[in-house]
């Protein structure tokens, strides 16, 4: 799990590691620039022209460090400050002397021609102190970077791309596009969100020597990136002398007419994600077609008709005696009274929750039920139905998901999946999780049924909040990177994905 900051920590942290642990700032711009050096090198071909595109603070000094570095191993650099020299800070107006005796005069924009196919640009012109839009030579900087990498030269950009805000992802307008960007110290918020993610191109995060505890702890307020190692790690290998038994029974509350396919990828995906049993409530007219679907799943008939309500309390407490996890909503029937239902059942069921779909859209109506709930619940909307919950449009809420996820889940005492590009994990504690798998091949109908079973499936295995939830939406987005690695985006279906997560398994050596 990697502790992901905001530009405010990150100068905290740079500044502790001076003053509390005796790293001066001059080592740490010597230390980020060799590794931006190293990195630009990388994507360079041979007879490569470098350029070297500095701004006026410390982001330029890693800039100027990284010339000199790659002067040194006889490369062509063309070196450009951009800005009032005057108003360099005092690292970089040293890094701009110590070039001195390498005569590599920084040139302005205007002289400096036109990067080629196979140069290498090292965007140095903004990093954590970019404050508002660029302008001017700023902007005009950036956009002879976006033209050249249209032209095919490779960017490398050090710590974060130049016009990105650290702390959102937003890209302010211009914003630099790059290939490789080398980011110092730690993760930095707006490169783990959406489009902040994927103007950095890859992430490659460098340790120059700011030690973890130079960054002040935030209980109850950090973000993390989920590392394939954490999701792997969270699922434990199957011992021998196990049976379906061992491996939790999960009931799927899901379905009606029309929409029985959504129960069934919901317990398709409880299956694939390893339950031991699972069991389809879901009104007696879907059940057959259910089970036509998966055969490997218990059928328990809900007799009444039309929306669910308080008809179904009994069945309900019924079925869900001696399961281990219950997950509610995908396609399910709801009506008036199917809130009062659901807050009910929870009320009296100890088993954690799933809540997803049309239980989330029914629950919006009445909150408390998140408080009057007897086991732990967890909660998977999308943009849309998350608006609902919370009465904040889908288009705000979606410039400040971490801190809308953060204040529901915390607000309510649940945990919080707030699905998207990046889907968010919000524990009650505070803490969120930043998820960096899954694509736009996934944007199709019945994903959030998959995942809602997946993530019953873990619960059902003995796997805790959040853990179980980051652990099973990492595994979902996976299941999906695998499949379009081999076959394309379009076309990717559901069921796909729930049969794809053998794939994941099989690298998990699960
Ligand atoms: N964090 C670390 O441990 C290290 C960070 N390093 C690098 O330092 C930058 C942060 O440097 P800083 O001087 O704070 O700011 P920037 O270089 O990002 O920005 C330059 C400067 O420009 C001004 N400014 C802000 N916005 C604009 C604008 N739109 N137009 C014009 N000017 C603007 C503002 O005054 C900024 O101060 C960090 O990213 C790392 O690359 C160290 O080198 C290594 C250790
Ligand atoms: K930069």
């Amino acid at each position: 799990m990697r502790r992901v900051l905001t530009a405010a920590r990150m100068r905290a942290a740079d500044q502790a590691a001076e003053s509390r642990f005796g790293m001066p700032s001059p080592l740490l711009m010597e230390n980020a620039g060799r590794y931006l050096a190293d990195a630009a090198r990388e994507l360079g071909t041979p007879g490569a022209r470098y350029v070297v595109v500095c701004g006026p603070g410390n982001n330029g000094g890693d800039g100027l460090v990284a010339a000199r570095f790659l002067h040194a191993h006889g490369l062509r650099v063309t070196l450009v400050l951009v800005g009032d020299r005057a108003k360099l800070t005092p690292e970089s107006k040293r890094n701009l002397h110590a070039l001195t005796p390498y005569r590599m005069e920084p040139q302005s924009l205007g002289t400096v021609g036109e990067a080629r196919a196979g140069d290498v640009v090292v965007d140095a012109l903004f990093g954590t102190g970019l404050t508002r839009a660029p302008a001017g030579e700023f902007a005009e900087a950036i956009q002879h970077m976006r033209r050249w990498r249209a032209a095919g030269v490779k960017v490398v950009a050090a710590d974060i791309p130049s016009g990105l805000h650290t702390d959102t992802g937003e890209p302010f307008e211009p914003c630099v596009e790059a290939d490789l960007t080398v980011t110092f110290g730690f993760v930095k918020q707006g490169q783990v969100l959406e489009p902040g993610a994927t103007l950095c191109g890859e992430l490659r995060c460098v340790d120059i020597g700011i030690p973890p505890e130079a960054v002040e702890a935030r209980e109850g307020a950090e973000v993390f990136l989920v590392e394939e190692s954490d999701a792997r790690g969270a699922i434990a290998p199957r011992r021998s002398d196990t049976h379906k038994g061992s491996y939790g029974h999960v009931l799927v509350v899901a379905g009606s007419h029309g929409k029985s396919g959504a129960a069934a990828m919901s317990a398709l995906g409880a299956l694939r994600g390893g339950a031991g049993l699972v069991t389809v409530a879901t009104r007696s007219e879907v059940v057959e077609s259910v089970l036509g679907h998966t055969p490997e799943v218990m059928g328990w008939p809900l007799e009444n008709r039309g929306p669910l309500g308080m008809a179904d309390l009994e069945p309900l407490l019924a079925a869900a005696d001696k399961k281990d996890v219950l997950v509610v909503g995908p396609g399910i029937p709801r009506g008036e009274e199917t809130v009062k239902l659901l807050g009910t059942l929870l009320s009296r069921v100890e088993a954690p929750a799933v809540l997803d779909a049309d239980a989330l859209n029914a629950v919006a109506t009445d909150l408390e039920v998140l408080r009057r709930a007897k086991g732990p619940l967890v909660l998977t909307p999308h943009p849309g139905e998350m608006s609902r919950l919370t009465g904040v449009p889908t288009k705000d809420l979606q410039k400040a998901r971490v801190e809308v996820a953060r204040d529901f889940a915390r607000t309510h005492g649940v945990t919080l999946v707030l699905k998207g590009a990046r889907t968010l994990v919000a524990h009650h504690d505070g803490s969120v999780y930043v998820n960096p798998t899954g694509n736009p091949g996934m944007a199709t109908g019945g994903m959030g049924d998959v995942l809602s079973g997946l993530l019953g499936a873990l619960l059902g295995q003995g796997l805790k909040l959040p853990e179980a939830a980051w652990t099973a939406v990492y595994a979902h987005g996976l299941s999906g990177d695998l499949m379009v690695a081999r076959r394309g985006r379009l076309g990717l279906i559901a069921t796909d994905v729930a049969k794809g997560l053998c794939n994941v398994w099989t690298r998990w050596n699960r």
